[in-house]
């Protein structure tokens, strides 16, 4: 290991990254904050205002992915399709299989420049993260709690909102719901299995609500939906941890454009047509595991340098306050100033090892496997278990 890895691998380095990320987040939360005033008087400016400020936020992620791990990221697609990202809106579905999987979509985003204004269907539990979560409200991010009742007429109305939205976006959609676990992939290919579905061996199945109320109610404003498709080379399992440690990885990302037209209006239609999407992405992910490549030739766009100054420029901001304090902590003599810091640095510590947690699978939701964990533990191979098909009775009428 080179100097420079090891010096990377230091949980010193990490938790000076995490305290210019916090820092820095929560002075741009404060500053979006302050818009609330510009919204009463020129919403567009506001808007655009936001975009810019989240920015500086979400690059900072982008910038540890692409120049600290040096991370390479590989697009497949045809050329065809390729000048027409960035420069249209669109809804991309992706899987949901890695803890970074989020963080390679913002590296795209950043690569076409749609980073600041791209949204997401998150779960509402991430609108209390600080930094991000706190950061998502003022970017009219859609949240959803996973209930549909409740969901189908709040998400729609966010959609909605976005119908004037000045700037070209990519709203994410995971449509299966929730993390890839073996435990979970178990209860949802028995759902599968009762709705008389296909098996799929990569994906979860994927939840059709989201995906329709999505569709519908951004026709007339997304375009087109991108069906994309991430796999990591040497079936690696990248971490955020990895990444801050300085772990190269090499992300492939599968990307088909699918005009939004040809997606049907009807409710089970639609449902049949995502069912059928989730057969072929499985179909591409196992032509990964034969091959070690997508389908398509390639064609990335390189990374560009703006994340990586906006991130220098905070880090040049942001250390200087930090040593005078520690210069003047050390020359305080004082044991209690000294302790009190110690137990604030703690704090701070604990605080951000939970912030990374959220991105972990390892610590993900129950949702997807709640009947299964009321009722019983898993059963792995007895189709015939009586409880198991009491877990998916509940799974499918609830
Ligand atoms: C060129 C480059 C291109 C692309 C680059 C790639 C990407 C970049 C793009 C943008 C980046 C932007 C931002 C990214 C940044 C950060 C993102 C980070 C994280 C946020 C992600 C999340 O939070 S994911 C979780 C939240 N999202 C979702 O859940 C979406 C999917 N869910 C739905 O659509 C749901 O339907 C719902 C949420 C709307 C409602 O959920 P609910 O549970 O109430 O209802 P369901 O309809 O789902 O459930 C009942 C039906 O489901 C069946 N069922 C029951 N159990 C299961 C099971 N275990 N598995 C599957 N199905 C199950 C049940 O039978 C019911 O079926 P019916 O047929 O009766 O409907
Ligand atoms: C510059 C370096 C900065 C390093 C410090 C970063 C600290 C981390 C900051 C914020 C973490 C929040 C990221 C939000 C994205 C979480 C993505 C995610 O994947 O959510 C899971 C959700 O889909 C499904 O949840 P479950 O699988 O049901 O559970």
């Amino acid at each position: 290991m080179g100097l420079v890895q090891l010096l990377k691998s230091q949980v010193l380095c990490h938790l000076i990254m995490c305290y210019v990320f916090v820092v820095s987040g929560l002075i741009i939360n404060l500053l979006q904050f302050c818009t609330l005033p510009v919204w009463l008087i020129n919403k567009q400016l506001a808007r655009r205002i936001n975009i810019r400020l989240a920015y500086c936020i979400s690059s900072q992620m982008v910038a540890t992915l692409e120049w600290w791990s040096e991370t390479e990221c590989t697009l497949y697609t045809d050329p065809e399709s390729f000048p027409l990202y960035g420069n249209e809106n669109a809804i991309v579905v992706l899987n949901h299989s890695y803890d970074i999987d989020f963080l390679c979509g913002w590296t795209f985003c950043e690569r076409f420049g749609v980073l600041g204004s791209s949204k997401v269907l998150a779960k509402k539990e991430l609108s209390y993260v600080p930094v991000i979560g706190w950061m998502w409200y003022f970017l009219e991010i859609v949240f959803c709690k996973r209930k549909w009742e409740e969901d189908r007429t709040t998400v729609a109305q966010s959609l909605q909102n976005l119908h004037d939205y000045p700037e070209n976006f990519w709203f994410l959609l995971y449509c299966e719901g929730t993390r890839f676990t073996r435990k979970k992939h178990q209860i949802s290919m028995k759902v599968a299995e009762s709705k008389g579905l296909p098996k799929l061996k990569y994906h979860l199945l994927p939840r059709t609500k989201g995906f329709w109320v999505t569709v519908q109610n951004l026709r007339g404003k997304a375009v087109a939906v991108y069906d994309a498709t991430l796999n990591f080379r040497n079936n690696e399992t990248p971490t955020l941890l990895g990444v801050m440690s300085g772990k190269k990885y090499h992300a492939d990302l599968y990307v088909r454009r699918i005009p939004l037209d040809l997606i049907p209006e009807d409710e089970a239609e639609c449902a049949a047509w995502l069912h059928k999407l989730y057969q072929e992405k499985d179909g591409f992910q196992e032509q990964y595991a034969q091959t070690g490549r997508f389908p398509g030739p390639v064609k990335s766009p390189p990374r560009r340098p703006w994340c990586l100054i906006n991130w220098l420029f905070w880090v040049c901001l942001l250390l200087y306050p930090l040593g005078l304090l520690l210069v003047q902590l050390i020359s305080s003599g004082s044991a209690l100033t000294i302790a009190v810091a110690v137990a604030l640095f703690s704090a701070a510590s604990l605080g951000f090892r939970w912030m990374i947690g959220q991105t972990e699978i390892s610590r993900g939701s129950s949702y997807g496997s709640k009947a299964q964990s009321q009722i019983s533990p898993v059963r792995d191979k007895n189709d015939q278990d009586p409880s198991l098909r009491l877990q998916i009775l509940i799974c499918t009428v609830g």
